[in-house]
């Protein structure tokens, strides 16, 4: 399995059959492997080096400090994450990593470590969303949608930033356990920045996990659960799970979750329905589907515990 790699530096040209061309290549991509890299979206690389050096700096705080933001619950999916503080395949031992998640980060007034780190995470989040509007609008013409269609359901309520950390030398307690566990994302799109150390990887249609490289200035882009529904089954939501660091380096990566708004309803879109291949999935709203997911992958803890 090859990961396709994908220019949308044409994407600013509004050039109708630069935009029907990477329709293609996305469509192409996410029904096959439902991963896809992404260079030429425009993200300033500025904003992406100071989350990173953000994120560096707060896991390297004393435990206390870092919980003083301590994650509270699914509903508002804010704060920091410790060491084993999640399960990321509910039925596998916790993940060898921590995490600060930030759900709609441009909303949020409290709970930030201080202004330095918020102002960086808020930028990067912009940035982001910027480039994931692009793919959004490039999808939604794949799908023979208005190009605006996915964007107006993607306001920001579960729009989530999450820095990771899977700190070197940790030792797995037995094989099964992971940096993160096998998961498919719950959502639209995730935009994943590797920050150059590898330790992603996907299932292949012959059920063997391979290795996503990292590759100079292209963002990992994957298609969620949410996505797979709406699109019929069409676009893949494709199992991937990161090794845990290796002894001598630790690994740094921060995942972008681009989701509904939770009072969408996601239903099949017409383009993916016909006599023959009809509505595979019941009708869920957005909020549902993400509240579900994330109960479930800190609820599998009390299992082990
Ligand atoms: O750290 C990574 O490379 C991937 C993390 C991931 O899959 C996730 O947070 O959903
Ligand atoms: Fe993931």
């Amino acid at each position: 399995m090859t990961i396709p790699v994908i220019d949308f530096s044409g994407f600013d040209s509004a050039d109708v059959r630069a935009l029907k061309r990477l329709a293609e290549q996305v469509d192409r991509a996410l029904s096959n492997t439902g991963f896809m890299m992404i260079t030429g979206l425009g993200l300033a690389k500025r904003a992406e080096a100071d989350a990173f050096a953000s994120a560096k700096q707060f896991f390297a705080n004393p435990e206390a400090v870092k919980n003083s933001c301590r994650y509270e619950g699914s509903g508002a999916n804010f704060g920091y994450q410790q060491l084993l503080g999640e399960h990321l395949d509910p039925t596998a031992p916790a993940d060898l990593k921590e995490a600060f998640t930030m759900r709609n980060a441009l909303h949020q007034y409290n709970h930030w470590p201080d202004v330095e780190f918020r102002n960086h995470a808020q930028s990067f989040y912009q940035q982001c969303l910027f480039g994931a509007q692009k793919v959004l609008t490039v999808m939604a013409l794949a799908l023979d949608l208005p190009g605006d269609y996915f964007n107006h359901r993607h306001l920001g309520e579960n729009i989530t930033l999450r820095y990771l950390h899977y700190p070197a030398g940790q030792q797995p307690t037995s094989d099964h356990q992971l940096g993160a566990g096998a998961h498919t994302d719950y959502g639209t799109i995730t935009l994943l920045f590797q920050h150059g150390v590898s330790g992603l990887q996907v299932l292949d249609s012959r059920e063997t996990w391979v290795d996503v490289p990292c590759v100079d200035d292209a963002i990992v882009i994957n298609t969620g659960d949410l996505m797979h529904r709406w699109s019929n089954g069409k676009y893949r939501s494709t199992l991937h799970r990161v090794k845990p660091a290796r002894a001598d380096q630790a690994r740094y990566a921060i995942a972008f979750f681009v989701d509904p708004d939770s009072d969408v309803t996601i239903e099949a879109l017409p383009a993916c329905v016909s006599t023959t291949h009809p509505a595979q999935f019941p009708p869920t709203t957005a909020g549902q589907h993400i509240q579900d997911k994330i109960q479930a992958s800190l609820d599998a803890g009390k299992a082990y515990s």
